[in-house]
C-alpha cells in the first residue's frame, strides 16, 4: 500500500513452545481504521506490544511511515500515541496537570487550549483539579484517552479503549476516532466491542482459531 503509515509484516511471538502470533501481516493507511479482534488469550495484546516495541517479536517488523517501529525512540514516539491498559499516573498531579504536562513534552502547540478542550470532551472538567487516586476506574480511563488526544500524533494505537467507559464513553470514543480518521491519521484499535469496532474500522484482523481477514 503507497500511503501506508504503519506496515506489519511477519510479526511472529512465542512464550516457551506456545506460538501466540504466527507471521502476522498488517497495514494501516493514513485516514483508516484497522480492528484486531479474537477471543480472550488470541494474542491481540502481544501483538500491539510487538508492533509498538514494548515486546520483542521473535522475528517480524513493524515500520511507521517507513521507519522501524519502537516507542523507545524519539522520532517514532513524536508521531505515535499509545492508550493500552497498564498506564500508570504521577500520583501528585492532578487531572488537569497531567494532560498539560503530556501536551507540552510531546510539543504540542497552544497546549492550553488544547488540554481545556478535551477536558470539556472527555467530561472530566469537573474532576480537574483532582488527583488520580481520586477518580473513579471509568475517569482514569477517560483521562488515559484524554493523554492520548492532547499529544500530536499521526497514529494511535488503543488496546480496549471501550474498557470501564460508559455508554456515552462509548459513543464518544466511535466518534472521536471517525474524527481522527478524518484528520488523516491512522488508528489501530483492539476491541471486544463489535458495535465500535462496526463503527469505525474499515477492516478487520482476527486473531485466533478462526482467524482470517474480515
Ligand atoms: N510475558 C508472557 N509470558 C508468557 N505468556 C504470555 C506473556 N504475555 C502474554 N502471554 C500469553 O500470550 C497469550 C496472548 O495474550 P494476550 O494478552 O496477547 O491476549 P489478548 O488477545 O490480548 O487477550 P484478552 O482479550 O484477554 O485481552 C496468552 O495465552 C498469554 O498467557
Amino acid at each position: 500500500m503507497d500511503d501506508a503509515l504503519l506496515t506489519v509484516r511477519g510479526i511472529t511471538r512465542r512464550f516457551g513452545d506456545r506460538t501466540i502470533l504466527s507471521g502476522v501481516d498488517l497495514d494501516v493507511a493514513a485516514g483508516e481504521a484497522v480492528g484486531v479482534v479474537g477471543p480472550n488469550g488470541s494474542g491481540k495484546s502481544t501483538l500491539l506490544r510487538c508492533i509498538v516495541g514494548a515486546d520483542e517479536a521473535d522475528s517480524g517488523e513493524a515500520t511507521l511511515a517507513g521507519r522501524v517501529f519502537d516507542e523507545r525512540l524519539p522520532e517514532i514516539r513524536r508521531d505515535l500515541a499509545v492508550v493500552m491498559d497498564d498506564i500508570d499516573f504521577f500520583p501528585d498531579l492532578s487531572v488537569v496537570e497531567h494532560l498539560d504536562l503530556m501536551a507540552r513534552a510531546h510539543g504540542q502547540p497552544d497546549a492550553e487550549e488544547i488540554v481545556n478542550g478535551v477536558l470539556a470532551e472527555v467530561g472530566l472538567m469537573e474532576v480537574s483539579g483532582q488527583l488520580p487516586s481520586t477518580l473513579s476506574s471509568g475517569q482514569r480511563r477517560r483521562l488515559a484517552l484524554a493523554s492520548a488526544f492532547v499529544r500530536p500524533r499521526l497514529l494511535l494505537v488503543l488496546d480496549e479503549p471501550e474498557a470501564r467507559l460508559d455508554v456515552d464513553g462509548v459513543q464518544w470514543l466511535g466518534t472521536k476516532l471517525l474524527a481522527e480518521k478524518a484528520a488523516g491519521r491512522g488508528v489501530l484499535l483492539v476491541s471486544h466491542d463489535p458495535v465500535l469496532v462496526d463503527r469505525v474500522c474499515d477492516r478487520v484482523v482476527r486473531l485466533g482459531p478462526d482467524a482470517a481477514d474480515g
